[in-house]
């Protein structure tokens, strides 16, 4: 389904992709694309999804070059990174002029809109503006403008950003099930507690090098030696409590509204988190994983595989 062959991305001296090399196989299925922040990972999903050409090299979608191609762009789907919607306006709208701007009208138009809308659980709530909606909320209308041409590839570029647990479960409970009904899925993370709760498939990249290509068992392992700091905002002194009796808790740090705890084994500890903040267990406003720290696990990923 994508071929890239030494396909790279240039911005003028900037290289925002080194030549890289990889296949995905028809079907569905679900792919992590992991790296930390300017790893490539937009870059990349923007020569797939047809946004820029190569500056070198072959990029392949079904077949043919994706940049400014129809036919291509026809059969994919695609959720930008970041949250920027027209404030004021209804979702329905919103979805239906872009579903205009695709080439839908009339019936066909109205079947995709309610198609789309049930598809991401938010046909009850699609009369409601954007300002009146959570970002979780905006996230799923945002993924069911992806979906109204029944695409057969669903890029999206970094979809968990900034969402509250309960939206991420919810997004990702969405794509499980898109990609068991066939859909193929491209997803880019900076968090491979996120990647891994989706997939085992990833494509690791880093500093516009694809690093690995595989299971997630490697990188999981490389990354339980290092402790992973998470930022956890809300009732710091409550969510300090439940972190102290985690066994991953490797080190705390308090701050006025939050506590930054520093884990080992981010895919035991995440699931658990997640769940507890989704069910009211604990008073979790936000969930940030801290750059930095994870540039160095990177870093130490890259002299490994030197
Ligand atoms: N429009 C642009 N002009 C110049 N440089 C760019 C542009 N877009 C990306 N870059 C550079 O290309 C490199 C890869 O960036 P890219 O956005 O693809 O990474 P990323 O992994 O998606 O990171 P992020 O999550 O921060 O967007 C970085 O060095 C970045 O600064």
């Amino acid at each position: 389904m994508i071929v890239l062959d030494r396909a790279s991305l240039r911005y003028g001296p900037i290289l925002g992709l080194s030549p890289t090399t990889f296949e995905l196989p028809d079907g569905g299925g679900i792919t992590g694309l992991l790296g930390p922040n300017g790893a490539g990972k937009s870059s990349l999903l923007q020569l797939l999804s047809g946004l820029l050409p190569p500056s070198g090299g072959d990029v392949r979608v079904f077949g043919q070059a994706p940049f400014r191609n129809p036919a291509v762009l026809a059969r994919l789907g695609l959720v930008p990174e970041g949250d920027r919607l027209p404030t004021g306006l209804r979702a329905d709208r919103w979805l239906r002029m872009m579903g205009e701007l695709s080439g839908l009208t009339g019936e066909a138009l109205n079947a995709a809109v309610a198609k789309a809308l049930e598809t991401v659980g938010m046909a009850d709530r699609a009369h409601l503006t954007f300002t009146r909606m959570s970002k979780g909320m905006r996230q799923r209308i945002r993924l069911a403008q992806a979906l109204m041409h029944g695409p057969e590839l669903l890029i999206l570029d970094e979809p968990f950003n900034g969402l509250d647990p309960e939206a991420r479960l919810t997004l990702m409970a969405l794509l499980r099930d898109l990609a068991e009904k066939g859909t193929r899925i491209l997803v880019s993370s900076h968090i491979l507690g996120e990647i891994a709760q989706l997939t085992d498939r990833i494509l690791l990249l880093f500093r516009g090098r694809l690093l690995a290509e595989g299971t997630v068992t490697e990188i999981r392992q490389l990354l339980d030696r290092h402790p992973v700091e998470l930022r956890l905002t809300g009732e710091a002194q409550v969510l300090a409590r439940w972190a102290v009796e985690q066994p991953e808790l490797a080190a705390m740090r308090m701050e006025e509204d939050a506590v930054v705890i520093s884990v080992r084994s981010p895919r035991d500890i995440l699931p658990r988190l997640q769940k507890a903040a989704a069910e009211g267990g604990i008073p979790l406003r936000a969930l940030d994983p801290l750059d930095l720290n994870l540039d160095a696990v990177f870093q130490y990923l890259t002299k490994d595989h030197a």
